[in-house]
């Protein structure tokens, strides 16, 4: 068994978003808007923080997992491709997440 990358879960999100909103949690989401699906992922991302500061590991990595799943049904509400998020993150790789700070205070 392979397992799970954001991009199958990405295209799953994409198969469901078509479903009726009974049948879909997904769909249920998106027909509620963008501002219901920001709520959702604040929620989910302020219950990780609580398990990560708990040092609760099992709902640390149930919350992770909610965390990932609504940042991509709010991307898709919001029409922002997964790959660009992705593309950002590899133009970071040209150089340190410390480099990169210390030119955003210091920007020349
Ligand atoms: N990965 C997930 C996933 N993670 C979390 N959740 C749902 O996110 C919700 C978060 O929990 P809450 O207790 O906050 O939910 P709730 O109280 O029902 O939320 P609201 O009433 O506030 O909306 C739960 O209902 C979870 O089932 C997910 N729902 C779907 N997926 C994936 O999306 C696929 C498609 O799902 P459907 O769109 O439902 O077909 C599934 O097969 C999974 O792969």
């Amino acid at each position: 068994m392979t397992a799970m990358t954001l991009d199958d879960l990405d295209a799953r999100l994409a198969l469901r978003a078509a479903a009726a909103p009974e049948d879909s949690y997904t769909a249920q989401l998106l027909s509620r808007g963008i501002e219901k699906c920001a709520q959702k992922l604040g929620e989910e991302a302020t219950e990780a923080v609580i398990a990560a500061v708990t040092a609760n590991r099992p709902e640390l990595i149930k919350e992770s997992a909610d965390v990932l799943y609504h940042l991509l049904v709010l991307l898709r509400a919001a029409n922002v491709p997964l790959g660009a998020v992705m593309a950002e993150l590899d133009a970071r790789t040209a150089r340190s997440g410390l480099a990169e700070k210390a030119a955003r205070q210091d920007p020349q």
